[in-house]
């Protein structure tokens, strides 16, 4: 590892693909680099699709046996791997920051999240009940039966290198299945990580695969094309949402699709300033604004909108900008310069068509991704940023008149995933969280994320729910059993 950390267990960081239970050095090598420095940080087995059909064979051959023990036993495996994440959250932090750039903070906070939803799924695994349904007709017993729905594959996105992946290899194992996970070529270091600590906590072989590779295409058409897996799970953008969508048609898969977003974050004139500001900054500059569920578009009724702004420019001034392994940071570096890029471009977009700058609006003096925190005022619905997802440390404030105004201007976009407010009125709290098309909404907070709760979108924004009782279910299939009792 060519920066300034050392891990305590340094064989966490892993350089081989894990493939059916084998770690494989492969013939060509993928670069992890920091988007912190651009320093080279290990180089990993850049897998081919033909290692990815291996990894299905192998967990199709694993799954029988997984399937078949008992969910108590399957569920104390994944309690050890909960545990064992936890004990190495340090290492695992680190490890993320390097590769990812978020602050130590915000990593930390990730491993525990992530770990939560193994064990979460580990108490869920001996949850999964069917139904004995009252027969209509004497001499019968009807029995509904819920086992796992087969192979999973499962691709996963930069920003969160742990969370992303746990959210459904949690769910995959708790109901019986065997996973194949494809990283991001960006973030491949956590998962192997995880899959170090897996094998350790004594997950049978071929149950779970890790390929990271540099052709993401070659491998997504081999899960999407393979009939072997019986689900794809994938956490992206929408654009390669919807293409997974149609590769997976010709073999007819489950799936689930956690895609874009474009939060709005509605602060109405009975909101508390101070709160409302604190959520803005939780929810627009966390991950150096590279979540799903930032908001992107703030909301602000004209009787706050001055006071709101002045506070929330003074929060944004105050963040903290550089490489998240040094203490005390608040906003790390973009991921890549094409992130960067797109921030700039709606920047320019927004003052172009009369928006201003109040703080920010331009790269760090720190140089490479880093950007600093921007608010804007004066933004409308004519500019991208009202449209398109920013996916970076950019607040452009919308100033709004009337409650109905809001709504159907916040509820004006192809998106469905989070959406925040803020107001104190028990009346309108109901109005406005009823009337926002989302599948998530947070009221008087800016942070939503736990494994208690179905996170999922709607429209454009997804399919299917993670996390919470209701994210096994797209891990199952239902069989009604018809029994007859009087042999012919
Ligand atoms: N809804 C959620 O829970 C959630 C969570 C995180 C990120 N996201 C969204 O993801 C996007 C940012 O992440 P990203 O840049 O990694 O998204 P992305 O869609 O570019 O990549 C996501 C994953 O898909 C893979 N991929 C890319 N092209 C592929 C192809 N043709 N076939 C198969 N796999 C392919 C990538 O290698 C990566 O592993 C944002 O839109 C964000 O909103 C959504
Ligand atoms: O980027 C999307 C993630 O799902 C964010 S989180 O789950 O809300 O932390």
């Amino acid at each position: 590892m060519s920066n300034a950390w050392t891990l305590t267990r340094g064989d966490l960081l892993r350089t081989e693909a894990f493939v059916g239970g084998r770690w494989v050095a492969g013939e060509r090598r993928l670069a992890v680099t920091n988007p912190a420095t651009g320093a080279l940080i290990a180089e990993v087995a850049d897998t081919t699709a033909a290692d990815t059909r291996t990894a299905i064979d192998a967990a199709a051959a694993a799954m029988p046996a997984w399937a078949a023990t008992p969910a108590k036993a399957r569920a104390a495996i994944l309690r050890r791997w909960f545990d064992l994440i936890m004990a190495n959250q340090e290492d695992l932090a680190r490890l993320m920051t390097a590769e990812q750039g978020k602050p130590l903070a915000e990593s930390r906070g990730e491993i525990a999240y992530a770990a939560s939803f193994i064990e979460w799924f580990a108490e869920e695994a001996k949850r999964v009940y069917g139904d004995v349904i009252p027969a209509p007709h004497g001499g019968q017993r009807i029995l509904v039966l819920k086992q796992p729905v087969g192979v999973v594959a499962a691709i996963t996105p930069w920003n969160f290198p742990a969370a992303m992946i746990t959210r459904k290899v949690g769910p995959a194992l708790a109901a019986g299945c065997g996973i194949v996970v494809k990283p991001a070529a960006q973030t491949p270091l956590s998962a192997l990580a995880l899959a170090v600590l897996a094998e350790e906590a004594g997950l049978p072989a071929g149950l779970l695969s890790i390929v990271p590779t540099s052709d993401a295409r070659g491998v997504g058409e081999e899960m999407t094309g393979n009939p072997l897996v019986r689900k794809l799970s994938f956490t992206g953008s929408t654009e390669i949402g919807k293409l997974l969508y149609r590769q997976s048609a010709d073999t007819v898969k489950k799936l689930g699709l956690e895609l874009g977003g474009n939060a709005p974050f509605i602060v109405f004139d009975d909101a508390d300033v101070d709160e409302a500001v604190k959520g803005a900054i939780a929810s627009k500059y966390r991950n150096a604004g590279q979540t799903c569920v930032c908001a992107n578009r703030l909301y602000v009724q004209a009787g706050i909108h001055d006071a709101f702004v002045a506070r929330l420019a003074d929060a944004v001034r105050a963040l903290k900008v550089g490489d998240g392994a040094a203490p005390g940071i608040e906003v790390g570096p973009l991921i890549e310069e094409a992130a960067v890029e797109k921030v700039e471009r709606h920047i320019a977009d927004a003052t172009a068509k009369g928006a201003r700058v109040v703080c920010g609006g331009a790269r760090s003096a720190l140089g490479g991704t880093f950007f600093e925190p921007t608010l804007l005022v004066g933004v409308t619905a004519a500019m991208a940023v009202a449209q398109e997802e920013t996916f970076g440390p950019l607040a452009p404030v919308f100033r709004f008149e009337d409650e109905a105004d809001v709504i159907a201007q916040a509820n004006d976009t192809r998106f469905g995933l989070a959406a925040y407010f803020y107001a104190r009125d028990l009346a309108r709290v109901w109005r406005v969280a009823e009337a926002l098309e989302y599948g998530i909404v947070g009221v008087n907070t800016g942070l939503i994320s736990t494994e208690v709760a179905p996170f999922g979108g709607i429209k454009e924004s997804g399919v299917g729910r993670e996390g919470s009782r209701y994210g096994i279910d797209d891990y199952l299939e239902i069989k009604y059993v018809c029994m007859g009792l009087n042999p012919v």
